[in-house]
């Protein structure tokens, strides 16, 4: 186009998002060019297969199979492989040569996010990855920059479609968690190893990045308290609409100050139970949300696609036109921002409340003995409801009690620390009153 310089931008990867990222950049130049004052110009697509099949109709000569040769020359990268290696190195050399970078490789940032935006500070350059977390939803940029004036205290975010898709059959249509992981398998919802989702690994790198830019801290994967969804039951999960919640798969990135006054961040994914009229229960189907409170803005919400090629794109396009404006206008990148430097607690110092499903001996005393168990933990009952007994079953069935008769009680505690509350199960767990512990979930979202 006239009057507009050039600006060569290199595409790592073709699949599900660098088919559409390059789609968008060829069918929608002019357009970009007008906003950027320069024109984007996709110098090559590194692939591993010349001949495969793509999503979108590209020009086959766009295709290379050098990817390190394509990094050389580029003004700014798009990096769409995933996978560590060997983005990493490729990212790396592309900084290293003064080159901004765009990436969506969640576990990459996660792993490597200070080794990389250290590269990028060296030379002034911009790394982004808005695509990261959630997808198509802006929430990298506006708690990077819209926020950046406010003291976040609080995230919460529903970050994999997947897990969400699955609790969301589970609760609106009576699924078990078979019939609906299947479901959501048939669909392709799930990552290519499952367990990355359902274990809630996706979810912890998304977490991750979240709270290191929230708190301004570096946050490791490894820190990430991490619990997926495999144990959740259709019976907790009808329990808990009973109750008036939702279950959901969250990540959580937070402030706290722990037992011993230190200020630190706890970044946790698990999950938990959601009143059912806070804003992330309408979250369904496979959509993502992030749910931010912070002082002066209060509570904020960001909803929508957290997966998908062209909604992924968009994101994609968002950083790439934003570096695209910084190579016309002059400046440093966005520097990463870990100054706070804030200690990583462990989950033991979170403050949260437990509801409990307990099999109980039906008997005299046996409610007074569990009680003088969580008082003598410093944790106090809100509520306790017996939902069902064996006796009747039994006594139907004709058949001789050999077990004691039972019964199903439910606790929901009042807000106490983690480890305490996790010291009441264990002693539940031990008492002759308690013949098990049928399900222990948290409850978050409360003020
Ligand atoms: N698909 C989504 O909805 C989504 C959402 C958010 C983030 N992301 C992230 O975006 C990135 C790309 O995801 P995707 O869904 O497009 O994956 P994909 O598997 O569809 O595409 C990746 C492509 O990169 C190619 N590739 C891998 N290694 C390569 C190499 N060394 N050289 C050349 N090509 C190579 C693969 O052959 C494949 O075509 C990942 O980091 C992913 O986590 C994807
Ligand atoms: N497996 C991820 C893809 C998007 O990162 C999900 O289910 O949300
Ligand atoms: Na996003």
């Amino acid at each position: 186009m006239n009057g507009y310089r050039d600006l060569r931008v290199a595409l790592l990867g073709c699949g599900s998002v660098g088919a559409q990222v390059a789609r968008i950049i060829l069918e929608h130049g002019d357009e970009l060019a007008a906003r950027i004052g320069a024109k984007l110009t996709l110098s090559g697509i590194a692939v591993r297969d010349l001949d495969a099949p793509r999503d979108a109709p590209l020009p086959r000569e766009l295709f290379t199979t050098d990817a390190e040769q394509l990094v050389l020359g580029a003004d700014i990268v798009v990096e769409l492989m995933g996978g560590v290696e060997p983005a990493r190195s490729l990212i790396l050399r592309a900084l290293e040569g003064g080159a901004d970078v765009v990436t969506a490789n969640k576990a990459l940032i996660a792993a490597h996010g200070p080794e990389l935006a250290d590269a990028a500070e060296q030379v002034g350059a911009q790394l982004s990855y808005e695509a990261a977390v959630a997808g198509a939803i802006p929430i990298i940029r506006p708690l990077r920059e819209s926020l950046a004036g406010d003291h976040i205290t609080r995230v919460l975010g529903i970050v994999n479609g997947s897990t969400n898709y699955i609790l969301d059959r589970m609760d609106r249509f009576g699924d078990s968690a078979e019939d609906a992981m299947r479901v959501a398998s048939e669909l392709g919802y799930l990552e290519a190893d499952p367990t990355l989702d359902v274990e809630g690994y996706d979810a912890a790198q998304k977490a991750t990045i979240l709270a290191s830019i929230a708190f301004h801290t570096e946050v490791p994967v490894d820190a990430v308290y991490r619990e997926g969804i495999t144990k959740v039951t259709a019976e907790q999960i009808e329990a808990a609409k009973h109750a008036g919640y939702v279950i959901k798969l969250l990540a959580i990135a937070e402030r706290l100050t722990a037992s011993d006054g230190t200020d630190g961040v706890s970044a946790r994914v698990y999950p938990a139970l959601i009143r059912r009229e806070h804003p992330l229960a309408a979250v369904h189907g496979g959509k993502n949300a992030v749910f931010v409170e912070a002082d002066a803005a209060g509570e904020l919400m960001f909803y929508g696609a957290g997966a998908g090629g062209s909604e992924t794109a968009s994101a994609v396009l968002g950083d790439l036109v934003s570096a695209a404006r910084r190579h016309v206008v002059g400046g440093p990148g966005i520097p990463g921002s870990a100054h706070a430097a804030l200690p990583i607690l462990p989950v033991g110092e979170v403050s949260t409340s437990y509801q409990v499903m307990l099999e109980v001996r039906d008997q005299p005393g046996v409610l007074a003995t569990i009680a003088g168990i969580l008082s003598e933990h410093g944790v106090s009952a809100a509520n306790v409801e017996q939902s069902v007994s064996t006796r009747g079953d039994d006594v139907a069935a004709g058949a001789p009690p050999e077990e004691p008769e039972t019964a199903t009680l439910v606790i929901g505690t009042h807000t106490a620390r983690e480890a305490d509350l996790a010291a009441t199960v264990e002693a539940l767990r031990e008492s002759d009153a308690v013949t098990a512990v049928v399900s222990v979930i948290r409850l978050e979202g409360n003020s």
